[in-house]
């Protein structure tokens, strides 16, 4: 199982989430461009030393992301609030890249149309979203339920920080 962040823009959620792959040995993708840097004080913060621990591959944009997507061949799986498909209802594998999105802007119809299956965690209406490290936690905890260790899938070189 890995996880990919797409242009992520909030520094806080994205050391929350590389914290939480650290601990369940779940391979992370950085799709570019974030909107902060590695040195960000508050991803700093949030990530602290599990940062060290992340199995972590960052992407110049999503076009080389797709490159090693299609080399890899692991199935892109979107968690996305347009979607009609409960995540509770869907058969994971142990090599599929679970796919979140910017959090003030989501993702762009390129990306929705080339994900495999697109998921939603039902909220209560009208209630806009989770927060996107929540949705990360929540999605990684029922793919792990099914599938077992977060070891499994292809490893990816450690390259951001
Ligand atoms: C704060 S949300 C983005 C909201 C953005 N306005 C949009 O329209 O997508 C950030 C990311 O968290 C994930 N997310 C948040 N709530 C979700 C839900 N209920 N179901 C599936 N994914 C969700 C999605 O990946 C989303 O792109």
């Amino acid at each position: 199982m890995q996880i990919a962040l797409f242009q992520p823009d909030i520094p806080q959620n994205t050391g929350t989430i590389l914290r939480l792959c650290a601990c369940l040995d779940v391979a992370a993708h950085i799709i570019e461009p974030a909107g902060f840097d590695a040195s960000d004080r508050n991803f700093r913060r949030a990530g602290m030393d599990y940062l060290d621990h992340v199995r972590l591959k960052r992407h110049d944009s999503w076009s080389k992301f797709e490159e090693w997507r299609a080399e890899a061949a692991c199935r892109l799986v979107l968690f996305t609030t347009r979607a009609a498909k409960s995540y509770l209802d869907f058969e994971y594998t142990a090599s599929d890249v679970l796919l979140f999105g910017r959090e003030t802007a989501g993702v762009t119809d390129a990306v929705v149309a080339a994900a495999d299956a697109r998921l939603v965690i039902p909220i209560k209406p009208p209630l806009r979203s989770l927060n996107v490290a929540v949705t990360a936690a929540m999605a990684l905890g029922e793919a792990l339920r099914q599938t077992g260790s977060g070891t499994a899938g292809s490893a990816t070189q450690r390259d951001f920080w």
